[in-house]
């Protein structure tokens, strides 16, 4: 009796852990029109966003628009929304690697739908759509990669600094090019970028639309390492070796410990030790736990 009330604490704990994550950060309550912007977008066709879910736990999620840099098309802004909630749903997932086809990354949204959309009720629909699907995409329970070829312009950069990692391959770029556009992130990569270089050096990105190439993205710890290869399947196989040192365990485990980051990251001290707390009682005593204490593990 006690075992199967403790199951169903377990599994009530999970679900409540995330549902919690899930709900979207914009609903009708903000003025967000989810279903006008969704018809909107579907009228901008072109390229696409694929995802493979491989048997080891790493989800490939590919930009697939290389006739326009991968830039965003409304059918792909949808289809990445589309891919997160897959990715939502794929409880063997560990990992992520997102990048472009053709060697480069992204360049931010198609600019023949940003003039198109460039009305208020339009804009900021778009704004409220993305930052809801990237808010998604960055608590996800997979350890998330951004491999950068190329260039990550706009909405692009925006989009690597909702993963939990960016690897850079030589040559390649991340570039905050909103000023430019009369404009300031509008993807959440603004709140973002300061949490992950600091506010000094977010202002100095945004404000001077600076190039940020290899070397200068590990000095800001934007990037954690620069690859050896340019390479299309080259870089992706270092960005898979890289990611796999991170995602190699039970799933139950490497989901947990990115549960534990993200809400560190988010939740005020006292909210977020409550939270690590039930993630935690997710794991005592299950089958990776007394796997392991039945091994004795050392670690010399
Ligand atoms: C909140 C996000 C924000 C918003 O939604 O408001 C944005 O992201 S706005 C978009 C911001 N992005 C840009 O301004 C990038 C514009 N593109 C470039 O600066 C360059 O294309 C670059 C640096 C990405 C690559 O330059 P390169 O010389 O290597 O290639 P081309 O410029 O010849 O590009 C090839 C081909 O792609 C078309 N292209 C590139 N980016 C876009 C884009 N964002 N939208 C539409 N089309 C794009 C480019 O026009 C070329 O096509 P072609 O028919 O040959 O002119």
């Amino acid at each position: 009796m006690v075992l199967s009330m403790w199951k169903n604490l377990l599994q009530t704990t999970k679900e409540k852990i995330i549902q919690q994550r899930r709900m979207s950060l914009y609903s009708q309550a903000h003025g967000y029109e989810e279903e006008l912007i969704k018809k909107k977008f579907q009228e901008f066709a072109g390229g696409s966003i694929n995802l493979s879910k491989e048997d080891n736990g790493i989800g490939i999620l590919t930009l697939n628009n290389p006739k326009l840099m991968n830039a965003f098309t409304g059918t792909m802004m949808l289809e990445l929304q589309e891919r997160v909630t897959e990715l939502e749903n794929w409880k063997e997932g560990k990992g992520l690697i997102i990048y472009g086809a053709g060697n480069t990354f992204c360049s931010g949204s198609d600019l023949n739908v940003v003039k198109a959309i460039s009305n208020s009720q339009d804009g900021m629909n778009m704004c409220m759509f993305m930052q809801n699907t990237l808010t998604r995409l960055m608590r996800l329970p997979l350890i998330s990669v951004a491999l950068v070829q190329g260039k990550a312009i706009g909405g692009g950069a925006e989009l690597t600094t909702a993963c939990d990692f960016r690897l850079m391959t030589p040559g390649s770029e991340i570039r905050f090019v909103h000023k430019f556009m009369g404009l300031v992130p509008g993807w959440g990569g603004g709140a973002r970028l300061m949490r992950i270089v600091g506010s000094g050096a977010a202002l100095q990105l945004l404000s001077g639309a600076i190039r940020v190439d290899p070397e200068r993205a590990l000095r800001l710890g934007l990037s954690e390492e620069t690859l050896s290869s340019s390479d299309e399947a080259a870089a992706l196989e270092e960005a898979r070796a890289w990611l796999s040192q991170h995602t190699e365990g039970p799933a139950s485990v490497i989901r947990a410990a990115k549960e534990v980051v993200a809400v560190g990251r988010e939740l005020p001290m006292e909210a977020a030790l409550r939270t690590e707390k039930d993630i935690f009682g997710t794991l005592w005593g299950g089958p990776a736990n007394l796997q392991a204490l039945a091994r004795r593990p050392k670690h010399k």
